[in-house]
């Protein structure tokens, strides 16, 4: 089989994102998936994604992890794809999108894109750790020395933990810099490994930062792979909304492989 395939990044989060409007890729392939997503054998990337069409929405996006297994919700990925189709011509500015967790709105704002996420129901303590869903599960965890910290050893055993269970979590270490901005580093479910950004990530460090340190929107995120903003609203009852992921998204090459 041939497939045409685009590379793109966001914060260095990359994808191989494929135009499937045919819905002739094999999705159901998770060892296809795996081995393109493979960073010896394989195109390489943490994750791939499939445009598709949908009859109510400018497309669909279709996500998985390097892992091969379908995934939840991606931010970087999210603004990927809507650079991806913004470069296929299908929308001028905005755009409306349906992922696996429901609607998104988004904007090309030159380098940058605007995606907004989904709403934020609440922030949890599990037995100490404070959790939270953006799309994905989320682990937030301050640390005084990120750049020291070993990231997967730490990253993996939160990840498995039985706290989280099934289906375990990402984990994410913030490390505040100033009143407004914090360094973050991920260990993401499905990669099993540091990941130079993780979009769904950096949001669930902008909602705790706000709950627990007091900071206002927009909260400026740097991460290994570039920097991120998000803003959001916070609503009385905890729960938070207009919630978006800014920043940039391009693409890296494009090419042909023959599996
Ligand atoms: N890198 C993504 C998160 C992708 C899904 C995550 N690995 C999971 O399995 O929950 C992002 O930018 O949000």
């Amino acid at each position: 089989m041939t497939i045409n395939f685009f590379k793109y990044q966001g914060t260095g989060n990359d994808f191989v994102i494929i135009d499937d409007r045919s819905e002739r890729f094999p999705a159901s392939d998770q060892a296809l998936i795996e081995r393109l997503c493979h960073r010896r054998f394989g195109i390489g990337a943490d994750g791939l994604i499939l445009l598709r069409s949908d009859p109510d929405y400018d497309f669909r996006m279709v996500y998985f992890n390097a892992d091969g297994a379908e995934g939840s919700m991606c931010g970087n990925g999210g603004r990927c794809i809507v650079r991806f189709a913004h470069d296929l011509g299908l929308f001028e500015t905005k755009t409306r999108f349906i992922a696996v967790d429901g609607e998104h709105l988004a904007e090309v704002l030159d380098d940058e894109i605007s995606l907004k996420m989904s709403n934020v129901s609440g922030i949890e303590d599990r037995a100490g750790i404070t959790f939270l869903n953006t799309g994905s599960p989320h682990v937030v965890r301050s640390v005084d020395d990120l750049e020291s910290l070993d990231v997967v050893s730490e990253g993996r055993a939160l990840r498995y933990d039985s706290a989280f269970q099934p289906g375990g979590t990402n984990v994410n270490f913030a490390q505040p810099i100033n009143d407004h901005t914090l360094f973050v580093r991920t260990y993401e479910r499905g990669v099993e490994d540091e990941t130079y950004s993780c979009g769904t990530g950096v949001t669930a460090v902008a909602l705790v930062a706000h709950q627990q340190l007091n900071m206002s929107a927009p909260v400026a995120i740097q991460t290994i792979g570039g920097n991120l903003r998000v803003s959001f609203n916070a609503k009385a009852d905890g729960q938070y909304d207009s919630i978006y992921l800014i920043g940039p998204a391009k693409r890296v090459f494009t090419g042909t492989i023959t599996v």
